[in-house]
């Protein structure tokens, strides 16, 4: 009846199917995944903008300044000599050919720019090839920024101190042309996903709808809040569950229930969630009602224990729902690293699934030895540290103060005759 973990993560990801998609204001898309491939509505950037402050210049200096834009702001035209004063993502003038950083230039008294410092060109105003002399001399190090990797097509005056043209100008679809990939279906909407959203052209996402997602924490020897006293215990897993589901980008409600099956049945049968997820009463002690209420409630079991130390008795079946829109229940062991086994073995795949996510993995090097199980995967709190996988103290099943240090969970396969994994083996971690 056990199920082996791989095997387990397997069956909790395939058994859902993704959510309908729906299109939501980027306010609210954070944590959901894209339901299809977003391409730039407009050219990025969509005109070309000045990547300094400085002078936008047109043609041979000295240059005429003949005013000033802003970001936000359209300039007129530049004719050859002219400039104007330019902020940094302001659109470039038409007729501009490269951006003077300010520090690399100066106005003088008859608003002539020139490149250099002020004081380069004690004489005034640049003439002829006696400026060109006397700018030479100006300090390299203005423009060796400038000179790396643009192309100078024309040499406008100044040239020679490397103001080549497109200097400092950040060209339309620079980043991206109209209609290109940014991003592929199936990417978790993040905070930088909206900005580019944003910045693309979007006001709302096609994305799959959020999973639905109740928490249910059964126990009566649970407190909500306080010190715990007499037999009761302070509930670790309702705060903890919480957060987690939070951050996947779920819509979470949470209810605790006593070790009572009509109560439980009732909260399940009536939830319109598209996951129940349960902790405790997996196991088969005088009050653990779980097995008994989704029979009653007629579900079908996918998976019902699974070879893993800690976390074996954690279940997935399936209960009520339409063939398009499955709903499913999580039963999760109640000793709390145990309930996390089951968060990252059932729960996490299939709301992964659920949401338009596929799964990934990685894989890292053991920092130290980790003895295996004969027969069970082991999942084994580690952090991470310069790239290998170092096991932690205070992970036995009921413990979670390993857990709150760890990077991840490392995944020991089976042993059989091997009694443990040596440090440099590979092996995978789930983030945790
Ligand atoms: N005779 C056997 N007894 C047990 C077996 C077994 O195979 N044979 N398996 C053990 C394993 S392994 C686990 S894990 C637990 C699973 O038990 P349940 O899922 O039925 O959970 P409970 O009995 O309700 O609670 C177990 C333990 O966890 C504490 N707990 C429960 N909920 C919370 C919570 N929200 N926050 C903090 N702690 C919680 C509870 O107080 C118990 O100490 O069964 C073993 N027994
Ligand atoms: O699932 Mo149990 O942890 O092995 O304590």
């Amino acid at each position: 009846m056990s199920t082996s973990w791989a095997e387990a993560r397997k069956i909790a990801g395939a058994a859902a199917i993704p959510l309908p998609v729906t299109r939501v204001p980027l306010a609210q898309a954070r944590g959901t995944v894209l339901a299809e491939s977003l391409s730039a509505l407009v050219d990025l950037p969509p005109f070309a903008t000045s990547a300094m402050d400085g002078w936008a210049v047109a043609g041979p200096g000295p240059w005429r300044v003949t005013g000033r834009v802003l970001a936000g702001q359209e300039a007129t035209r530049l004719g050859d000599g002219e400039a104007v004063e330019i902020a940094t993502g302001a659109r470039m003038p038409s007729g501009a050919e490269a951006v003077l950083r300010r520090e690399r230039g100066y106005v003088d008294a008859h608003s002539r720019l020139h490149v250099g410092e002020k004081g380069d060109d004690q004489d005034g105003p640049n003439h002829g090839a006696s400026a060109a002399a006397t700018t030479a001399a100006a300090p390299q190090r203005f423009y060796a920024a400038v000179t790396s990797g643009t192309t100078a097509t024309r040499t406008p005056r100044g040239a020679e101190l490397g103001l080549p043209i497109g200097a400092d100008i950040r060209p339309q679809g620079q980043e991206s042309r109209r209609g290109e990939t940014l991003l592929s279906a199936g990417t978790r909407v993040t905070p930088a996903v909206l900005g580019l959203a944003a910045a693309a052209g979007y006001d709302d996402l096609p994305v799959h709808e959020r999973p639905r997602v109740a928490l249910v924490v059964i126990g009566d020897e649970l407190a909500g809040s306080g010190l715990p006293d007499g037999a009761r215990i302070r509930d670790a897993l309702g705060p903890m569950f919480t957060a987690w589901l939070d951050a996947l980008g779920v819509e979470v409600t949470v209810s605790r229930v006593a070790d009572d099956p009509r109560e439980l049945l009732a909260v399940v049968a009536s939830s319109p969630a598209d996951l129940v997820i349960t902790t405790g009463g997996t196991a088969r002690g005088p009050v653990d009602h779980v097995h008994r209420v989704l029979a009653e409630l007629g579900a079908r079991l996918l998976i019902d224990g699974v070879s893993v130390r800690p976390g074996h008795p954690m279940l997935l079946a399936q209960y009520g729902g339409t063939r398009q829109h499955r709903r499913f229940v999580a039963g999760l062991p109640g000793n709390p690293l145990a309930a996390v086994a089951g968060f990252v073995t059932v729960v996490r795949p299939l709301l992964r699934r659920l949401a338009g996510l596929a799964d990934t993995s990685h894989f890292l090097p053991l920092g130290d030895a980790v003895p295996t199980h004969p027969t069970d995967t082991r999942l084994v709190p580690v952090s991470v540290t310069e790239a290998s996988a170092v096991p932690l103290r205070f992970t036995g099943p009921a413990m979670l103060r390993g857990l709150a240090l760890a990077d991840g969970l490392a995944v020991v396969p089976p042993g059989g005759g091997v009694v443990a994994l040596g440090a440099g083996q590979r092996v995978e971690v789930l983030t945790v």
